[in-house]
């Protein structure tokens, strides 16, 4: 099957296939041979690749890719829920759903379309997600990847009920690095995060970008719509931009914690780092009919 089957049009760059557990996957390339691919559990990208073929985002060799798992790595999509901050599962069940290809999404803009191959998906409450979040909401999630290999993901989420909900969100990206010790973060200086790992206690970043030593869980609190990941190592400077996520995740588990996963290697730790365009702190108020947008870019530049 192919995207002209599902949504009747001619776009090119876009294939429908499925997994060995039969989930669909739908994989976009751009012309000069950048990919992505997203599976329909989820709604989570699980690969994004330069034109040469470099894989951008890390997965655990022991990732499980059977529904209702999520899976250890790519992007998974935290809705409603980050983590434990409320009563449903860690991270909300967005991630463990299994989503459906939206073939006629309300139109975004022209810019978020041309030139780039793209799918859409959508994510509906079923029965039994309204017995644990009595909510009706439709989450629509445009992947577009552009010629140049930029890989962009919009999230709409609309309050199709008769009363007001609110949630957090992140997209949990996690980078591919070729040795945490080697790599900085910059974007986050000065900034205030609750620390996942002190009861969510409010600190101060002081002046220098981050770099890795031990473990991190933090939310950094209303950062600037631009943060900048450098891989020193192999020169790589993955560059994010974001709107309407004032938050961002950053999370390493190191090696305690890494033994304590079960789908994560002992030593994985130190190829992969978690930096999330997120909303936490301030929680989504929507009212009925009303709708949110999350945007995040991701781009990828050898470090000058
Ligand atoms: O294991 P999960 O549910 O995919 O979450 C991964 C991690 O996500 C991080 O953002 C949290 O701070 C960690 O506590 C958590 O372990």
């Amino acid at each position: 099957m192919n995207q002209s089957e599902v949504a009747g049009d001619q776009r090119t760059g876009v294939e429908v296939t499925k997994d060995k557990n039969g989930v669909e996957q739908v994989v976009l390339r751009s012309p000069r041979g950048a990919s992505a691919r997203v599976s329909l559990h989820g709604g989570q990208i699980l690969s994004w690749k330069t034109d040469r073929g470099e894989e951008l985002l890390f997965t655990s060799s022991k990732a499980i890719f059977k529904p209702p798992t999520a899976v250890r790595g790519g992007i998974p999509i935290c809705f409603p829920q980050f983590g434990n901050r409320g009563s449903l599962e860690q991270h909300g069940f967005a991630r463990n759903k299994i989503w459906v290809i939206d073939d006629n999404p309300p139109p975004l803009h022209p810019n978020d379309s041309d030139g780039k191959s793209y799918i859409d998906l959508l994510l509906k409450p079923s029965q039994e997600d309204l017995k644990v979040w009595p909510h009706s909401f439709e989450f629509r999630l445009r992947v577009s990847l552009a010629a140049d290999g930029h890989l962009t993901m919009i999230s709409r989420i609309r309050n199709v009920n008769c009363k007001p909900f609110s949630f957090s969100f992140a997209y949990h990206t996690y980078f591919s690095v070729s040795d945490i010790s080697e790599v900085r973060v910059e974007g986050l200086e000065t900034l205030d995060y609750l620390d996942n790992l002190c009861h969510r206690e409010r600190f101060t970043e002081q002046g220098d970008a981050l770099t890795f030593e031990s473990e991190v869980a933090r939310v950094y609190l209303n950062s600037s719509d631009i943060v900048a990941v450098f891989d020193h190592e192999i020169k790589r400077t993955f560059v994010i931009r974001k709107e309407g996520l004032p938050d961002v995740v950053v999370w390493n588990p190191w090696d305690k914690t890494s033994k304590a996963m079960a789908d994560f290697g002992d030593e994985e730790y130190r190829q992969m780092l978690c930096v999330d365009g997120a909303v936490i702190e301030k929680p989504i108020s929507l009212k009925p009919g009303e709708e949110w947008t999350g945007r995040l870019e991701l781009s990828v530049m050898p470090t000058i």
